[in-house]
């Protein structure tokens, strides 16, 4: 059995997919997000969403402005895609420099989905023009039928609507975000260079016995919902395979703890206070800590066409203990491994 490493210096790590939120929480989450991450794609599910550059451009300007004293961190922001999108409005997007992607929410899939793309030809002459212009398009994938198990909604998604985008669309770079299933790894490993994915680390930690066994932890509870053991095994054998077409997006998600510990919780998991140390604990189980930094801090810029960050952090083996609650906008979240310990730090 080959020792693991007690330290680790890898190339500074970004974030493909991350909510910041607004308001209030803005100042707490951009704390996180700027300890140590170089980038993060922002996502746009705002309410209301981020559906024109000028808006995207606000919100840039707002993340930017609660930057702690020094920090380099540099949100890339993405528009939220409705059935009304203007084609028109990526050529705005792409001209303002800031705005690398687009992100398609089927209406009612998720948090703040509901002004989401109804059916995804409304927006193919939007698709057009980001395929013409390299933004990328960046894919929450769960149908939202109702009658659609919800557990089957991201393979539904898969065998029903990606296709389709993915043909019509070959020189469109698609992002298939937070990858819950074997169905959506074999998807991304079978596609073209043109589609890969991101996959969130308590995608890669936990499975749906750890949110439902003993008891419901709504902590767990985030959309596309935790799956079986099976499906976990496969993101994490995706995830260290050392293939460039899976990085890291923690959809770390803030929820009030109010909002998260009632009878209709909101769905999301908060990661950002821990990401890289999390993702190195899942590297190291899977003895692959060697293809940590790729996943972390190679393969996300590569794909996106960006310069890697040019340097670089360092992980060190020590345990660490996580608070209860983290301050959000006033109020209180819970954040994952509330309470628990973390065995990788960040120097
Ligand atoms: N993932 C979640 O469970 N929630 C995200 C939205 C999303 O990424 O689907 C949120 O913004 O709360
Ligand atoms: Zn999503
Ligand atoms: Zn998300």
């Amino acid at each position: 059995m080959s020792t693991q490493p007690t330290s680790l210096t890898i190339t500074r790590p970004d974030d493909w997919h991350l909510h910041l939120r607004d308001g209030a929480q803005l100042s707490d989450t951009v704390r996180d997000a700027s300890r140590y991450l170089g980038r993060a794609l922002v996502m746009p599910n705002l309410l209301p969403p981020a559906t024109t550059t000028e808006l995207a451009l606000a919100y840039y300007d707002k993340i930017t402005a609660v930057r702690p004293d020094g920090s380099q961190f540099e949100p890339l922001m993405s528009l939220y895609l409705t059935d009304k999108t203007d084609p028109q409005e990526i050529r705005r997007a792409k001209a303002c420099g800031k705005i690398v992607a687009c992100k398609l929410y089927p209406a009612g899939a998720t948090t703040n989905s509901d002004s989401g793309v109804t059916d995804v030809k409304n927006i193919y002459a939007v698709l057009e023009v980001m395929q013409e212009l390299g933004i990328l398009l960046l894919v929450h994938g769960e149908v939202t039928d109702a009658n659609i198990d919800i557990f089957d909604r991201e393979k539904v998604f898969l065998e029903t609507i990606l296709p389709n985008v993915v043909r019509d669309f070959p020189d469109l770079k698609i992002v298939l975000e937070h990858i819950t299933t074997e169905h959506a790894v074999k998807f991304v490993e079978q596609a073209g260079d043109n589609v890969a994915a991101t996959i969130t680390v308590h995608h890669l930690l936990y499975n749906r016995n750890h949110m439902l066994v003993g008891g419901i932890r709504p902590h767990y509870y985030c959309l596309p919902i935790l799956k079986r053991n099976t499906h976990q095994q496969a993101l994490v054998k995706a995830a260290t395979s050392g293939s460039k077409k899976f990085f890291m997006g923690t959809d770390s998600a803030p929820h009030f703890k109010k909002n998260k510990e009632t009878a209709c919780g909101c769905a999301g998991a908060y990661t950002s206070h821990a990401a890289v140390e999390l993702y190195a604990e899942v590297f190291e189980e899977a003895g692959a800590l060697d293809k940590l930094e790729a996943f972390t801090s190679h393969n996300g810029p590569d794909f996106y066409g960006l310069p890697r960050n040019a340097d670089t952090i360092t992980l060190v083996k020590e345990t660490w203990s996580v608070p209860a609650t983290l301050p959000l906008g006033g109020e209180e979240l819970v954040p994952i491994r509330a309470g628990e310990t973390i065995s990788w730090m960040v120097k």
